[in-house]
């Protein structure tokens, strides 16, 4: 499956969106306010564009291809060290493994992965002895916020909202940056396998960055792919599905993948039996994981009535990465399955049962913290665990469990407000509870119960139960 056909994939120029910082004379601020047209209108018609002039320097996104080739190139037991999943929060190494979900058609790719850096919730996991590797993919990634702030003001304007709607529901810079290796490959592979199968990107626009390999293409609204093909000082840029479903659709969250770049013949006039690497790099934009995001009123009119009810962000992206991580990288699935305007749910099922006594049981569907570990999502099996599993050190001071608390909410809670609750909680106040878990509510709940045979004493301490609005 070759890529081809051109790109029609629209050109917009960063520096003049950006212009009016500099000058404020007419002609800058009508060129700027043109560009920003110009982009509005790129994502309303493929949800796509290349971004010229993105004013990130060349040689941060060279040193990433550097450290890229050389973490990718480590032995396995190296990179094994930092492997990723869900209760290292989805940062590290994504091996080749992981996307064995279906081997047959799984993706022929691995990955690096981190978010902001010092996240209690979910720290990232860096390879030992490499601090240019850490400075640099954090300096990447904040210049990409930076750059994907200004696009989303100028989204906001477009459609007459303040340009500093998006800001307050981003500011947490909750995430998600990829290096992506794409190994040598022979031709034959790709009968079956992609690079990337088809998906859509979960959080509000991404920023990628590809070598000159090629093979990305973009889903036109007719079900044909076009090629978008690296066009030298340019980033690729998309909308993801938080963003659409904020702008009720009127941006369009695309379907793109990676196939088997176009083939070139050798000096031998012969077509190469083998795919040279590939490597990109791709920043998530994702709105802040508590965001709730519900289509803006001025995007939602008779002709184009309200689609979505609200969503935490933060229940999107984990559910997606979680679902990713399980199924293996080929994502098709989740696309046909919960494809947007079918996923409009706002709640999930009731909270599960949880029974009291000296061991709990926990549901397949519950998550729970581990208080004696860092403060990371711990996936929970159906089986009953002894509570001391859940006991937390008596020496863990109030601030601690309050953090704890606050990012168990966080990453928790709000990450799968409609399926996993943190079930079993001593209510009793943080200095006296002796246990690690505890119970969040939503607000359509009862005040929580007393479930545990520690929690004689009322809950006293509001950290402890504060309500999902
Ligand atoms: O590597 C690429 O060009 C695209 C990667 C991508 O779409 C993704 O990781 O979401
Ligand atoms: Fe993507």
């Amino acid at each position: 499956m070759a890529a081809n056909g051109t790109t029609s994939l629209p050109i917009i120029d960063f520096a003049k969106i950006i212009g009016p910082s500099i000058s404020r004379s007419p002609e800058v601020l009508e060129e700027s306010e043109l560009e920003q047209q110009k982009l509005f209108q790129a994502f309303v018609d493929v949800g796509f564009c290349y971004l010229n002039n993105h004013s990130i320097p060349d040689y941060a996104r060279d040193n990433l291809f550097s450290h890229a080739k050389r973490f990718f190139a480590l032995p396995e037991s190296e990179k094994a060290k930092v492997e990723t999943g869900e209760s290292k929060g989805f940062h590290g190494w994504f091996s080749p493994a992981r996307t064995s979900g279906d081997s047959r058609h799984s993706d022929l790719k691995e990955a690096f992965d981190v978010g902001k850096e010092n996240d209690p919730t979910r720290p990232n996991q860096w390879p030992e002895d490499w601090p240019e590797f850490r400075d640099d993919m954090n300096f990447f990634f904040e210049k990409c916020h930076e750059v994907h702030l200004v696009l989303l003001r100028a989204l906001a304007r477009q459609v007459g909202v303040d340009e500093n709607f998006f800001e307050p529901h981003v500011n947490e810079k909750d995430h998600f940056f990829r290096v992506i290796y794409y190994p040598e490959t022979s031709r034959t592979a790709f009968q079956d396998r992609l690079r990337a199968s088809a998906h859509t990107d979960y959080g509000t626009l991404t920023l990628l960055f590809n070598d000159e390999s090629g093979g990305l293409q973009v889903r036109r609204t007719d079900g044909t792919y076009i090629a978008a093909p690296p066009i030298p000082g340019c980033a690729i840029i998309n909308v993801g599905d938080l963003l659409s479903r904020w702008f009720n659709d009127r941006l369009v969250s695309t379907e793109h993948r990676v196939v088997e770049p176009e083939p070139k013949t050798d000096i031998t006039g012969q077509i190469p039996a083998v795919v040279p690497a590939r490597y990109s790099i791709a920043w998530f934009g994702h709105p802040n994981r508590e965001a709730l995001v519900e289509p803006i009123d001025k995007c939602c009119t008779a002709d184009n009535p309200k689609k979505y009810g609200p969503v935490y962000a933060g229940k999107h992206v984990v559910e997606r990465l979680a679902y990713l991580h399980k199924k293996g990288q080929n994502t098709t699935t989740w696309t046909d399955k919960m494809q947007r305007g079918t996923d409009k749910a706002t709640d999930g099922p009731a909270p599960q049962p949880v029974a009291a006594g000296g061991s709990q049981t926990l549901q397949s569907s519950c998550r729970c913290f581990n208080w004696s570990e860092s403060p990371i999502v711990q996936d929970s099996s159906p089986v009953a665990r002894p509570s001391s599993a859940y006991a937390s050190p008596a020496s863990r001071d109030h601030e601690r469990r309050v953090q704890w608390c606050t990012a168990l909410e966080a990453s928790l809670d709000v990450g799968h407000s409609g399926t996993a609750y943190a079930t079993v909680g001593c209510h009793r106040t943080p200095t006296t509870c002796v246990r690690g878990c505890f119970r969040i509510r939503r607000k359509s709940e009862p005040e929580p119960q007393v479930v545990s045979e520690h929690s004689t004493a009322p809950d006293t301490d509001a950290s402890f139960r504060r309500t999902i609005e």
